[in-house]
């Protein structure tokens, strides 16, 4: 691939689209109506998103977890499956500019004119002129377009651009770093490396498209501009031969047994204007017309609905909300400071498939129970609480246990064990809230404090009036402590201030309920029981000596 100079390399993961719907308020479940608001009023516009970062001094990347979840976790696609398609190449050759076009397919495809007016500059990712690198580390376009297939399910469509490989200043490591990044783990070496691998556990192919994209082909009378003439010349240049160094054909053979499907397309030259005057703004009027031809012809090719293909990790498809965990993972491995091990990417894979499922999984757990005792559901008894939530986690488990997971069953098991803690973690959560609920466990501190005013007045008087003043006072200054401690407590409950001076309050009234006033609940009935026992044993009595007097 890399004899080839004047190309660029376009991985497609998948394909499908649509205008998405609108941003929502409750996509930020996660966060307060204030911050949710504020994001609204930032994203109504769509636009690049930064979501891997670059640091130029340091050469590291960093992910940046809250813009990539924004995105990829909005209510409306966060559980459909997801296209991921990203271009990446060499530095200056055109990504941002042809995923602008990309872009404007996606908003208009119902339109046959989707290619745009003579004379509407081309915006969306930041595009230009000029020998220095415009894109640094990854941007995401912030809308996910959502596109109903033949099939009538409905995907999610990402587009992502990327920084460009061999500027002068990447490092090897850098540009790897990204290359393997934007298209989940590529780059021919790598790339095909990490296939071989994970196929020997999967047997299937690990990844679905990859088309290269030979811009400013200038041989179209060897081989015609296009899918078919650029389909021809990639089978002639990954032909196996005998002849052919080993480091070579392993590459070929490599490459075949990675993708479902490789492609080829060849496209013409776009002008001077293009190419070379710096006013040019994208404009279609000052565009060749051989290349608008093909454009057209090309971006159907990956982005139109029949043609869309979702991305798959071991066989299984993969959702906006599983990406996330992808990302997470593959980000992990990349900031150390060697060039990641083909292994280490497996690895990552298998630990993202692994929390992918996780997550599913305990989503559903809590979906569930959110139903049965959520915030705005009443109290429920603590034994039906408990039944629930062993039942549901069976059935999360279980659905844990069926998807398809990488990484081996002793692997699963650690993931299945950690779903486990989190689901037991949750179910406290639940209790806790549970029993808030419940209105004589939320008056326990004032009654506790009421009844120890009360044995105090009580024992105060007697006291006082046999005389024993000492023990009166002290049993006053006791009443006015907890007559404070309950002005206090009340007042903390209405405020919400001081809420530490309040949890200490709830501690010691609780300790003085459960080792005081139950205690003392529990002799008084034990009393009570034994008073009534005794006359019942008198009577047993006689009968018994009977017995042993027979015997
Ligand atoms: N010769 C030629 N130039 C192109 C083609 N497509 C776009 N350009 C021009 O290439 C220049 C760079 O475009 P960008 O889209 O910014 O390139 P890029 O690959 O994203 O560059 P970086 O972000 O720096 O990696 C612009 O002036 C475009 O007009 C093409 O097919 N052939
Ligand atoms: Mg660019």
């Amino acid at each position: 691939m890399a004899e080839t100079e004047s190309r660029q390399t376009l991985q497609n993961h998948s394909g499908l689209n649509r205008k998405g719907v609108g941003l929502e308020e409750d996509f930020y479940n996660k966060m307060n109506r204030d911050e949710a608001e504020d994001l609204l009023e930032e994203e109504e516009e769509a636009g690049p998103v930064q979501i891997v970062v670059a640091d130029e001094d340091e050469h590291q990347f960093s992910l940046d977890e809250q813009a990539l979840e924004r995105i990829l976790l909005q209510e409306h696609v966060r559980d459909l499956n997801v296209v991921v398609v990203s271009v990446a190449g060499a530095f200056r050759k055109g990504k941002s500019f042809l995923l602008d076009f990309m872009l404007r397919y996606m908003y208009n495809q119902k339109s046959s004119l989707w290619i745009g007016g003579n004379d509407e500059p081309l915006t969306g990712f930041t595009w230009r002129g000029g020998c220095e690198r415009e894109t640094t580390g990854i941007q995401a376009w912030s809308e996910v377009f959502v596109v109903e297939k033949p099939d009538g399910t409905k995907v999610a469509v990402l587009l992502i651009d990327t920084q460009g490989a061999f500027d002068s200043q990447s490092t090897i490591k850098d540009c790897a770093t990204l290359f393997a990044l934007s298209t989940m783990t590529s780059s021919v070496q790598l790339f095909t490396e990490y296939g071989r691998l994970a196929m020997e556990e999967i047997y299937l192919k690990p990844f679905q498209s990859l088309m290269f994209l030979i811009r400013d082909w200038s041989y179209p009378y060897e081989h015609a501009y296009g899918l078919e003439g650029g389909n021809m010349f990639l089978e002639k240049r990954l032909q196996v031969k005998q002849n052919q160094h080993e480091e070579l054909q392993n590459v070929r053979k490599h490459i075949h047994s990675c993708f479902t499907n490789i492609s080829c397309f060849l496209l013409p030259h776009p002008g001077l204007k293009v190419a070379t005057n710096p006013y040019f703004d994208g404009r279609l009027r000052d565009i060749d017309p051989d290349f608008k031809k093909e454009l057209a012809n090309l971006i159907p090719l990956l982005l139109a609905p029949e043609n869309l293909v979702e991305k798959e990790i071991s066989g299984s498809k993969v959702t906006c909300r599983d990406l996330v965990q992808y990302f997470k993972a593959y980000m992990k491995i990349y900031q150390g400071e060697e060039l990641p091990h083909p292994k280490s990417m497996l690895q990552a894979t298998a630990e993202a498939n692994n929390l992918a499922a996780v997550t599913g999984a305990k989503d559903a757990y809590m979906k569930n129970m959110e139903q049965v005792c959520g915030g705005d559901k009443a109290y429920i008894a603590p034994a039906d609480l408990q039944r629930n939530h062993e039942e549901l986690k069976q059935s999360s488990i279980r659905q844990f246990c069926t998807i398809k997971k990488m990484g081996g069953e002793e692997f699963c098991r650690r993931y299945q064990e950690q779903l486990e803690a989190e689901l037991d973690d949750a179910y406290a959560n639940f209790v806790k809230h549970n029993d808030g609920k419940n209105i004589f466990f939320a008056a326990r501190t004032p009654a506790t404090l009421f009844a120890l005013m009360f044995a105090m007045y009580v024992v105060s008087l007697v006291t006082g009036f046999v005389g024993v003043n000492s023990v009166a006072t002290l049993c006053n200054l006791i009443m006015g402590v907890a007559l404070v401690s309950l002005c206090t407590w009340a007042y903390v409950k209405y405020s919400g201030e001081f809420r530490e001076v309040g949890s200490i309050i709830d501690q010691v009234a609780e300790t003085l309920w459960e080792q005081v006033f139950c205690k003392l609940f529990e002799v008084a009935r034990n009393k009570v029981t034994l008073r009534t026992l005794l006359p019942i044993q008198r009577n047993r009595l006689p009968s018994n000596n009977n017995v042993k007097k027979k015997n």
